[in-house]
């Protein structure tokens, strides 16, 4: 799995890959620069003028390759020159600069008349940026904002800070889409910056991932190929019993359609037998929509039964703080909590203590801070989320896009699968039904939650590209089997 590095790590990491594998600097840039182009041809934007804006330093470096190629693909490419002198230039830049071909029109940044549509490049300043914008800089941070047209970062938004928040106040390049390189910047995942980061897009410059590991850094970031050694392997002979007994506890009068979503998921997920505690009155509800799952009453006995349980969706807060401690009490193996069960430790932060250890929390964000205090920025909340983990030993996911997992030695884990179309009602039972379902597997906490997590994900993303604002929870279900056969075949 790969380290969310802090800024200033990345030249170090750059030295280390072109040394392990004989590469020199510019050859890793020219890899970063087609990347981007490959990235860049897929989108198929079509028939209008890029304007391709550089700064003196390696970002800008990217920028010029990145303009040979497009005009070498003959787009007509304008790069804005928002540097004083060549001499100033970084080597590899400088290469680039003097391989800039004929074609590609030159124009320095005070010079640029400012057109009104086009396809605008952000290659003015990366990771490589020290503190607060100079004066100087401003006005061509102002300029980008006004143009028209489609808007892509290379690297990271000029003017962001590779662990910074651009609040209100600070001058940052907005753009609609960040094509970054080699690993995630952290402030490309804070929900402060969806604005001024558009859609990430991670571009693969072929550093090994064990290079990672050179590094101390308690950030990781979870991929496709990260996901099917964690899977459990099953064999001719499994039956459901392998596949887990797993009990969901949730759904009130007016509520239930949250358990029949979360058995629903935990049943495509592969859960071998599901069974759903709820209030006797509404039994019908699940018998009618899940005929797969079972149904029992108020009366909890033999827990120990379960493999796994998970509680919360729908279920109300009233009068569960004495069913929740009774569960916390009797039932030794980590749980799934979520929803309601969230909100009633909320307003019973004693039994915190009671959770079984590895237990699994699924908060949204208000859910969040209804646990642990208003947070004042996402690093904050990060901060917050490690510390709970830790005190309690048990594993947080922060859900929201790249849901962040916080496991109780520390390591803090972002999700890269997911769509704003899964902004929907229901959509975390969906990943309730789904972690518990992992759980009653047999995964380890850990890996239940980082498989379900991901594949959560990834089933939203492929609902969003069918029914897209249209997507329902429902249509994430739908879609769990899939996410099996992508990440077992590629
Ligand atoms: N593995 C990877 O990820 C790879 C990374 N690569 C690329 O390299 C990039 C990093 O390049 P980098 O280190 O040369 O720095 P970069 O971002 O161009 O910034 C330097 C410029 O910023 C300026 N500047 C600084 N502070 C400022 C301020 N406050 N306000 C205003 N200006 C300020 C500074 O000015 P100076 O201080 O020199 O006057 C200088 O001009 C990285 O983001 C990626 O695109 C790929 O090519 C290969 C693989
Ligand atoms: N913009 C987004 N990008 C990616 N995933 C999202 C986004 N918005 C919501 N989700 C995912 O959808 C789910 C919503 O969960 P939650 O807020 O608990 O919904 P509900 O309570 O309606 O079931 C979470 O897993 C979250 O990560
Ligand atoms: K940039």
């Amino acid at each position: 799995m790969i380290r969310i590095l802090k800024g200033d790590a990345v030249s170090k990491l750059d030295q280390m890959h072109c040394k392990r594998i004989g590469q020199s600097s510019y050859e890793l840039m020219e890899t970063a620069v087609q990347g981007f182009i490959h990235w860049f041809e897929e989108q198929k934007f079509t028939g209008q003028e890029i304007f391709i804006y550089v700064g003196g330093g390696n970002n800008g470096g990217d920028g010029l390759g990145i303009a040979r190629h497009l005009q070498q693909r003959n787009y007509q490419v304008t790069v804005v020159l928002c540097f004083n002198d060549e001499a100033d230039l970084s080597a590899d830049s400088k290469i680039n600069f003097d391989r800039l071909p004929e074609g590609v029109s030159k124009i320095s940044f005070e010079d640029f008349d400012f057109p009104s549509k086009g396809i605008f490049i952000d290659a003015f300043l990366g990771v490589g940026l020290k503190g607060k914008l100079r004066d100087s800089a401003l006005p061509i941070v102002d300029s980008w904002n006004k143009q028209q047209g489609v808007k892509i970062a290379v690297d990271i938004p000029s003017g962001l800070l590779s662990e910074g928040i651009a609040e209100e106040k600070t001058s940052v390049a907005c753009a609609d889409y960040t094509v970054t390189f080699a690993f995630p910047k952290l402030s490309l995942l804070f929900p402060e910056n969806a604005k001024v980061v558009g859609e990430l897009v991670l571009v693969d410059i072929g550093i090994a991932d064990s290079l990672y590991q050179e590094f101390e850094s308690d950030l990781f970031y979870i991929q496709k190929k990260d996901i099917p050694e964690r899977h459990r392997r099953f064999h001719r002979f499994s039956h459901k019993g392998d596949f887990g007994r797993i009990l969901l506890i949730g759904g009130s009068l007016g509520k239930m359609g949250a358990v029949v979503l979360s058995a629903k998921s935990a049943l495509r997920t592969g859960a071998g037998l599901v069974t759903c505690q709820i209030e006797e009155s509404e039994r019908f509800i699940i018998q009618a929509s899940v005929p797969e799952a079972m149904v029992i009453g108020e009366d909890l006995k033999d827990l120990d039964a379960f493999d796994a349980i998970g509680v919360g969706p729908g279920w109300g807060v009233d009068n569960r703080e004495k069913k929740l401690e009774f569960l916390l009490k009797s039932f030794s193996k980590p749980m799934v909590l979520d929803a309601d069960a969230l909100n009633v430790l909320s307003q019973n932060p004693e039994l915190l203590s009671l959770l079984p250890k590895n237990s699994i929390l699924t908060p949204h964000l208000g859910e969040f801070e209804r646990l642990v205090g208003s947070c004042v920025n996402h690093l904050d909340r990060m901060g917050k989320a490690s510390e709970l983990s830790k005190k309690y030993q048990i594993i947080l996911v922060l859900k929201g896009a790249n849901t962040l997992i916080s496991l109780p030695d520390g390591r803090q884990l972002f999700n890269s699968t997911g769509t704003h179309f899964m902004a929907t009602g229901g959509a975390g039972d969906v990943l309730t039904g789904i972690i518990t379902a992992f759980l009653g597997m047999g995964y380890s906490p850990e890996n239940a939650a980082i498989c379900g997590v991901f594949h959560h994900g990834l089933a939203g993303e492929y609902a969003g590209k069918i029914r897209f604002q249209g997507t329902i929870a429902s249509d994430i279900i739908e879609q769990i089997p899939r996410t099996f056969e992508f990440v077992e075949n590629s």
